[in-house]
C-alpha cells in the first residue's frame, strides 16, 4: 500500500529483538507495525504486509512528539521475511546509536521526597527508572534525606568522574541545589575563588537533567516547554545540551547565591517569604500568598544601577518568540567601565531580573517571554509604585496574549550586570540617621507583615533567588554566560516538529 514511517536516527531510544510464534492477532510481514506508547494508552496501527509463519519481531522504541511539547515513547516491530537482512537492520541501528557520542551512559540521580506533593520517589520509579533501564542507561540514585544533602554531595564526595550527567528530582529548589554543588565544585577544582564578583567561573562539564516533581518547575519548564517527567527523561536519554546563564549574586564582596530564573524584590520577594510559613498548603500556597500580597501592596525605595548589554541579538521587548537552542556569537558586555552603568532611583512594588523566560503552569509566556536562556543576559524588570488597579493589569498580562511591560510604570531592561541598594542602606551618614528610625520601622514591619490591614509599608523587602530568601537587601548580581548545561533544547517552535513528524518514504 505505500505506506512509510521515518524516525529520525537520533530520535531512537533502543531496539530489541525477542523469540516470538505467529499468532493470528500478528499481522506480518516486510513492514513496520506501530504498537503502542510506553506509557499510557495503546494506539494500535498496523502497517502494509504479507503473511508468513515464523518471525523474529525486532522492537524499536523511540521518541514521538505529542501535544505541547510533551515526547512520548512509542513502540514499533518489524519484522522482515529474511532473519539475516532483520538482523543487519538491527546491528545497524545499535551500531549508530552507539556513535552518538552526546548520550548519557551513566548518571548520578538525587530524588528529594519530599518536593512538590510528594511525588518525587514514586515518579521516578515508575516513569524515569524503566525508560533509563530500557535505554541501557546505569545510575547511581541518592534519596535526599536532609536539605542541602545533595549540594553538600557534590562539593565533597561524588566522584564526579564516572559519570556523564547529573539528574535531580524535584523542584526549582532542588535544581538550585544541584547548581550550587556543580559550580561550586568545579571552581575549587579549577583554582577559581567563588568569593570574588570579579572572576570569571568556569563552566561546569557535567550536564544537568531535570526531572520535574516540585511546586513550580519553572526551570523544566522553560528549558522544555512542558513539565512532564516522560518528557525530560526522553530528553536525557537522546543526550539534548542546552547551555544556560548562572547569575552570580554577592554582597559586599561576599557570595551569596546562584540564580538562573528569577531574582524578585518586591511582590515576589514578599510572595515567598509569606508563602514559606504555609509550606503546609503545598504548590497552592503560593496563589494564597500572591493573593495576599497583591492586596497588601507594598512598595520599596531604592536604586537600581545596570549595565546594559551590548551587541546582542533582540530585546525584552521582542515578540513572544522562543527559539531554539541558538546561541548568540558575539560576546555580550564589551566593556565594563563604570560610566557605561545606568541609575534608576525610585519607589518600586517590583524589581524582577528574569535570566530565562520563567514560564510555568501559572504563566505560559512567563515573567520576560523573551529572555533568553544562554545569551549572557538578564531582563530588569522594575515596576514602579503604582495603583492597585494597575499593578493587576500588569499581573493579568502575563497570562494573556498582551505586553506586560507596555504600561508607563513598568520599564525592562536586557542587562549583564546589576546592582541594587535599598534607600535606607545608601550611606553610612543615611545609616546613622536613619537608625532610630530603621529600628522601629523594623520592629513595625513585622508587625505589619502579620497584620497588613495596618497599610503602612516596611522599609525593606527581601530577594527570592530561585525561590530562596536571600539575608541580604544590598546585592550585587553578574551575569555568567552559559555556565551549566541542561539535557534540553530550548522550546522547539510548531515548524520543528511538524517537519519530523510528517511520515515520508524509508
Ligand atoms: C490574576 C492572575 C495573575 C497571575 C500572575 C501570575 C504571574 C506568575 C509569574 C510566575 C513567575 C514564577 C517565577 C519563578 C520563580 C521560581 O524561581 C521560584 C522557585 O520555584 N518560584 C517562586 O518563587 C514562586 C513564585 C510564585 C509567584 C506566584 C504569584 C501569584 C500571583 C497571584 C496574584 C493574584 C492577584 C489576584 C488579584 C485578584
Ligand atoms: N530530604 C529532604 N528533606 C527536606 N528538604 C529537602 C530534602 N531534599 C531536598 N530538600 C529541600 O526541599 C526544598 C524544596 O524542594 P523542591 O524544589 O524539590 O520542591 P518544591 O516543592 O518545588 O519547592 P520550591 O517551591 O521551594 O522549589 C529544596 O529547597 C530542597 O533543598
Ligand atoms: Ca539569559
Amino acid at each position: 500500500l505505500g505506506v512509510c514511517h521515518s524516525v529520525s536516527v537520533t530520535e531512537i531510544i533502543c531496539v530489541t529483538e525477542e523469540e516470538e510464534e505467529n499468532s493470528s492477532k500478528q499481522r506480518d510481514d516486510g513492514s513496520w507495525r506501530k504498537i503502542k506508547e510506553r506509557e499510557g494508552k495503546d494506539c494500535r496501527q498496523a502497517f502494509t504486509g504479507k503473511k508468513t509463519t515464523k518471525k523474529t519481531p525486532r522492537h524499536m522504541f523511540y521518541v514521538e512528539r505529542g501535544r505541547n511539547h510533551r515526547w512520548r515513547c512509542v513502540e514499533i516491530t518489524f519484522r522482515c521475511p529474511d532473519r539475516a537482512m532483520c538482523q543487519h537492520w538491527v546491528s545497524g541501528i545499535r551500531d549508530q546509536l552507539a556513535a552518538i557520542s552526546s548520550r548519557p551512559k551513566q548518571l548520578l540521580v538525587y530524588i528529594n521526597p519530599y518536593g512538590g506533593k510528594r511525588q518525587g520517589k514514586r515518579i521516578y520509579e515508575q516513569k524515569v527508572a524503566p525508560l533509563f533501564a530500557q535505554a541501557g542507561i546505569s545510575t547511581h540514585v541518592i534519596v535526599t534525606e536532609y536539605a542541602n544533602h545533595a549540594r553538600d554531595h557534590l562539593r565533597t564526595e561524588a566522584e564526579l568522574k564516572r559519570f556523564d550527567g547529573v539528574v535531580c528530582v524535584g523542584g526549582d529548589g532542588m535544581f538550585s541545589e544541584i547548581i550550587h554543588g556543580l559550580i561550586w565544585r568545579t571552581q575549587m577544582d579549577g583554582g577559581v575563588d567563588p568569593n570574588s564578583p570579579e572572576e570569571t567561573l568556569l563552566p561546569c562539564s557535567l550536564r544537568i537533567g531535570i526531572i520535574p516533581a516540585g511546586s513550580t518547575d519553572c526551570i523544566c519548564f522553560a528549558t522544555v516547554g512542558t513539565n512532564d517527567p516522560v518528557t525530560s527523561a526522553l530528553h536525557i536519554i537522546v543526550g539534548d545540551s542546552q547551555p544556560m546563564d548562572v547569575c552570580s549574586v554577592h554582597h559586599n564582596n561576599a557570595f551569596l547565591r546562584y540564580s538562573v530564573s528569577l531574582l524578585g524584590y518586591g511582590f515576589y520577594g514578599d510572595v515567598l517569604t509569606d508563602s514559606e510559613r504555609k509550606r503546609w498548603m503545598g504548590p497552592a500556597r503560593y496563589d494564597f500568598s500572591g493573593l495576599k500580597m497583591f492586596l497588601t501592596h507594598h512598595y520599596y525605595e531604592g536604586t537600581v544601577s545596570y549595565l546594559p548589554a551590548k551587541g546582542i541579538m533582540g530585546t525584552p521587548r521582542d515578540g513572544l518568540t522562543l527559539t531554539v537552542n541558538k546561541c548568540p556569537l558575539s560576546t555580550v558586555c564589551v566593556s565594563e567601565s563604570e560610566d557605561e552603568w545606568r541609575t534608576i532611583r525610585g519607589k518600586f512594588l517590583a524589581i524582577n531580573a528574569a535570566s530565562m523566560s520563567c514560564a510555568c503552569p501559572r504563566s505560559p509566556k512567563g515573567l520576560s517571554p523573551s529572555a533568553h536562556l544562554a545569551d549572557g543576559t538578564t531582563d530588569l524588570i522594575l515596576v514602579r509604585k503604582c495603583s492597585r488597579f494597575n499593578f493587576l493589569r500588569h499581573l493579568i498580562r502575563h497570562t494573556s496574549k498582551d505586553d506586560q511591560f507596555d504600561l508607563g510604570f513598568v520599564e525592562v531592561h536586557r542587562v549583564c550586570r546589576f546592582r541594587f541598594m535599598p534607600r535606607h542602606c545608601q550611606s553610612d551618614s543615611d545609616l546613622e540617621l536613619d537608625l532610630q528610625e530603621n529600628s522601629k520601622r523594623q520592629i513595625f514591619s513585622q508587625i505589619c507583615r502579620d497584620h497588613p490591614a495596618c497599610g503602612c509599608t516596611p522599609i525593606y523587602s527581601s530577594w527570592n533567588c530561585d525561590g530562596e530568601i536571600l539575608n541580604h537587601t544590598a546585592i550585587d548580581v553578574r551575569v555568567h554566560c552559559q555556565l551549566i548545561k541542561l539535557f534540553a533544547r530550548g522550546i522547539e517552535e510548531m515548524a520543528v516538529f511538524e517537519e519530523i513528524t510528517n511520515p515520508c518514504a524509508i
